[in-house]
């Protein structure tokens, strides 16, 4: 059964709850879905041969939240050559920022810089446009799910 790591950076708890909301749902599509806590990070380097999802707020300007932050750091002094991990990112930011999703694409040039592929486009939920990322993120699943069927084929 193929292995799905959840991280999470969040300020206020909302992507922390898309991210138990979709370790949740991607389990019962019959992967082993596992939810990693900030504590859980440090040190951890994603493994190669299982899938990653990064869900992350944006604070500040464009900035990462503290709880993930430190992660973001390490990965990148660490700098890991990771050119089989594939991974998968979901934003919340909110567009009257001007980095909106900021967090998110920073994390994206990261791991692209890692050498890691990016299995899907990174998803954007505007709190302009919805009070319920989790919604989104559920309707989501289904799109993450066919890019890692077409891995296998
Ligand atoms: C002080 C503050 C700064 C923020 N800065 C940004 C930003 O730079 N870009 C952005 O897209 N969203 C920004 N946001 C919006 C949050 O990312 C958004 O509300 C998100 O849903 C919060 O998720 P969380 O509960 O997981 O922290 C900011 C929100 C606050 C309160």
């Amino acid at each position: 059964m193929e292995k799905v790591n959840l991280v999470f950076g969040t300020v206020y708890g909302s992507a922390q709850f898309v991210a138990e909301t979709l370790t949740d749902k991607i389990a019962e599509l019959d992967f082993t879905a596992n939810l990693l806590q900030p504590a859980d990070l440090t040190g951890y380097v994603p493994s190669e041969d299982e899938l990653l999802i990064v869900v992350t707020s944006t604070t500040g300007q464009g900035d990462l939240p503290d709880d993930i932050a430190q992660w973001f750091s390490e990965l990148k002094s660490v700098a890991p050559y990771l050119p089989k991990l594939q991974y998968s990112i979901i934003g919340l930011g909110d567009s009257s920022y001007e980095t909106f999703c900021g967090a998110a694409k920073q994390f994206d040039e990261l791991l692209s810089e890692l050498g890691a592929k990016k299995l899907t486009e990174t998803l954007e939920i505007d709190a302009c446009e919805t009070m319920e990322p989790e919604t989104e993120a559920i309707q989501w699943i289904p799109a993450w799910h066919a890019a890692v069927q077409s891995l296998a084929s």
